[in-house]
């Protein structure tokens, strides 16, 4: 709602209400007009400030309405209302003025914000646009080049960068004073002013398109938004408004709309985290960590320390290994200023120490391991952790999948460890796993959860099982890939296929820049590979392709090596060309093993990669490895490159619909009997059983079939 109040002398004061964000509800739009009506009705009033009730103007149209009916006065009338009326209204701007927010903001005649405001037009991160005129007054209040770049990016600023663009008049009167100072208001209306376009104004949107296109993999709102602009830059302001509700309208039945929205929704509910055991966010008190120790500073390690030290936590770093020790000592302080600069922070002073020492741990709260993957070295290090930290001291493995309780288990404290899988570059990438073990405390886990998010990280609780949660889902993906290249396909055609569907990179660019040795170690550890282990392509009872093991035992181990499935310039170099090499090694390993190849459809390639990756994912949620599928969608979004505007996996699943993944699995399964990752999981056949409820409804009824011992 809005509340009505007035202030001493002839000012209105419109306060929207509606917590925690003020969102423009059916609600909060209805008190505006009322509000509105009000002050226009008083003799009185002389001007109208509108404002937002605890420090925060307003998030924008109300999300979670969207899913529903249109109910209460639409936000394009009534902003255009404001702007017609003739007494000043002014927009007084504290906290944000996001989306919806803003585009009222720019409806009123004035607005001053507060400096530490926050002010943008984040729609098209929702899968929409800026359609409540945002599209049409912004480029004509300040600039089209400006607005094509606030839009397409939905980047917020804070109030200086809008003040520099007068969108905001910070002035040294008071709002009354410039409300009564007699100005006309036909100037102060931005739907009435032309919109200021660059001389080159054809080859900049053209320019813009391409790169947006290019950039936005398949996305649609930001190719809407520079249409949308294109209308601003071109057309009266009436016409520019119906091209804008022409492809609001689109966009907000498109299926990505949908899957933006409930991203933004998961990214959230992940942080109301839960495990089995009933702990949660909310009956488990976490931590506050100020100094923390990170042992091992290759690339990981000099991420993780460079993520705590932005946050202001002081950093012991130790390496045993002086020559790594002396390399991660010059470059870690340079990592940490260049991200300082590009998050515009001042660069926390001289809270990094570093060491070759591991006694120096002694004094820490919390110490995250992120030595080389390897079980007995990790051993190692935590029975050392043990008897040097102080008791209560947390101590947390960066491994990505291996056993937390086998860790656990040789510390005196079981209860104070628990898995924080960073994902590289650790001070850049958004995704933490925590992985709690069967002992893992709730403050242990809520630490690590608190400490990721005052990191800046999405961070998802996950249980303790081979690979975790990311890890897990990823093998039986890079095992199809794997099977499709026996069967006739070519890296290209893969990752073409995959890229098309919007990862940034397909399967096998991203192995090579990972490295084809680390999971060619994995692979080594479980028995799967390695002298003594017989060549076949059926190992440990199912389906196996030697095919990458192959490529590592010829030397080609991604990037670093300058060759594996591709070809780079050298060692280290980052653009893949097709390499012949690796046609005539598959050919040569076909005939090897009798092997015809045949030619592979598209389709073919994106189920089998993706189906079984989902079908994995509900196998996750069955073994109650994920709280729910918005944890495994937070992760694939925020760590793998799943395209957004997919939603994440199971969301994903849901929109092709779970009786089509089914139906695919076991046609593929029935294909392929001894790829056991294709075979259907108990869940999913349960959810189709049951009439495939949407993916907002699997947490309930996964929670349900267990009491009921179903799955
Ligand atoms: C056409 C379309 C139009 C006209 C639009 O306006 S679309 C909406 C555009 N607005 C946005 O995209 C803003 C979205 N919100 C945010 O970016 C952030 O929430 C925030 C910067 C406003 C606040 O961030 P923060 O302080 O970190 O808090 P949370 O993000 O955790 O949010 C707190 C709770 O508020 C809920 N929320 C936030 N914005 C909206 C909204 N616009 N509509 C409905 N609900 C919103 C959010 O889900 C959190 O809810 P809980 O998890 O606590 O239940």
């Amino acid at each position: 709602m809005a509340t009505y109040s007035r202030l001493p002398g002839s000012v209105a004061l419109i306060t929207l209400q509606n917590p925690p964000v003020n969102a423009l509800s059916a609600a909060v739009r209805q008190g505006i007009v009322d509000t509105v009506q009000r002050a226009l009705k008083d003799p009185k009033v002389t001007s109208v400030v509108i404002c937002g009730q605890n420090g925060k103007f307003c998030g924008g149209a109300d999300i979670r309405e969207f899913a529903g009916p249109m109910l209460g006065p639409p936000l394009v009338p009534m902003i255009h209302a404001i702007e017609a009326v003739d007494k000043p209204v002014a927009a007084a701007i504290e906290g944000v003025a996001l989306g919806g927010g803003l585009e009222l903001a720019l409806g009123c005649h004035y607005r001053i914000a507060h400096s530490k405001a926050l002010l943008g037009l984040p729609e098209v991160t929702l899968g929409l646009l800026p359609g409540a005129g945002g599209s049409q007054r912004l480029p004509r209040l300040i600039g089209l080049t400006a607005a094509l770049d606030l839009i397409t990016t939905g980047r917020q600023h804070d109030s200086s960068f809008f003040s520099s663009l007068h969108l905001l008049c910070v002035c040294s009167q008071s709002i009354s004073s410039v409300c009564v100072s007699g100005q006309s208001l036909d100037s102060r209306r931005l739907s009435t002013l032309p919109c200021p376009c660059p001389p080159d104004v054809d080859s900049l949107l053209d320019k813009t398109m391409v790169k947006v296109r290019q950039r936005s993999r398949g996305a649609l709102a930001p190719v809407a938004c520079v249409q949308a602009l294109m209308a601003a830059a071109s057309l009266p302001y009436t016409q520019g408004m119906e091209k804008e509700r022409d492809l609001l309208t689109t966009l907000f039945n498109s299926g990505q709309a949908r899957a933006l929205q409930y991203a933004f929704f998961s990214q959230r509910v992940v942080g109301k985290w839960s495990l089995p055991s009933g702990a949660s966010w909310d009956n488990s008190a976490a931590r506050t960590i100020s100094k923390a120790a990170v042992i091992g500073l290759g690339t990981m390690g000099r991420g993780i320390v460079v993520a705590l030290a932005l946050t202001g936590i002081s950093v012991v770093a130790v390496e045993t290994q002086e020559k790594q020790l002396a390399e991660a000592s010059q470059v870690v302080p340079a990592m940490l200023q260049r991200e300082a600069g590009r998050r515009s922070l001042a660069t926390p002073p001289g809270v990094i120490s570093f060491s070759s020492n591991l006694q120096d741990v002694c004094e820490v709260e919390l110490v995250i391991e992120a030595v080389f993957e390897d079980m007995s070295l990790k051993l190692q290090v935590f029975r050392h952790l043990t008897s040097v930290c102080r008791p209560g001291t947390l101590l947390c493995s960066n491994t990505s999948g291996l056993d937390i309780d086998r860790l656990a288990a040789v510390t005196q404290s079981p209860g104070l460890v628990v898995g924080m899988h960073f994902f590289a570059p650790a001070h850049v990438m958004k995704l933490l796993e925590v992985v709690y073990g069967p002992r893992s405390s709730p403050e242990a886990v809520a630490t690590a959860m608190q400490l990721g998010k005052r990191m800046g990280k999405v961070s998802v609780a996950v249980g303790n099982c081979p690979g975790f949660v990311g890890n897990r889902m990823l093998k039986p993906y890079l095992e199809q890939a794997n099977f499709l290249l026996e069967e006739g396909a070519t890296p290209q055609q893969v990752d073409e296929v995959l890229e098309e569907f919007g990862f940034p990179m397909g399967v096998f660019r991203m192995s090579d820049l990972s490295g084809l040795d680390v999971g060619w170690r994995i692979r080594k550890e479980a028995g799967l590979t390695g002298p003594g282990v017989e060549s076949t392509r059926t190992r440990q009872g199912r389906r196996y392709s030697p095919l990458p093991d192959q490529v590592c035992e010829a030397g080609r181990l991604g990037q670093k090596t300058g060759r594996g499935w591709y070809q780079y310039d050298g060692p280290g170099g980052r653009v893949a060309r097709s390499d012949h090499w690796v046609n005539i090694f598959l050919e040569a390993y076909r005939a090897e093993h009798g092997l015809v190849a045949r030619s592979i459809a598209p389709e073919e390639i994106l189920e089998r990669c993706l189906y079984a990756l989902i079908n994995e994912g509900f196998n996750i949620l069955q073994d109650a490895m994920a709280a729910g599928p918005e944890d495994i969608d937070a992760i694939y979004v925020f760590g793998y490159g799943w395209p957004r505007h997919h939603g994440g996996p199971m969301f994903h699943a849901g929109q092709v619909g779970l009786g089509r993944i089914l139906e695919r699995l076991q046609h593929h399964h029935h294909n392929h009997p001894d790829v056991p990752h294709l075979k259907p999981s108990t869940l999913l056949r349960r959810l189709v059983a049951v009439g495939s409820p949407p993916v907002q409804k699997w947490r309930e009824f996964i929670n349900k079939e267990r009491v009921h011992s179903q799955l």
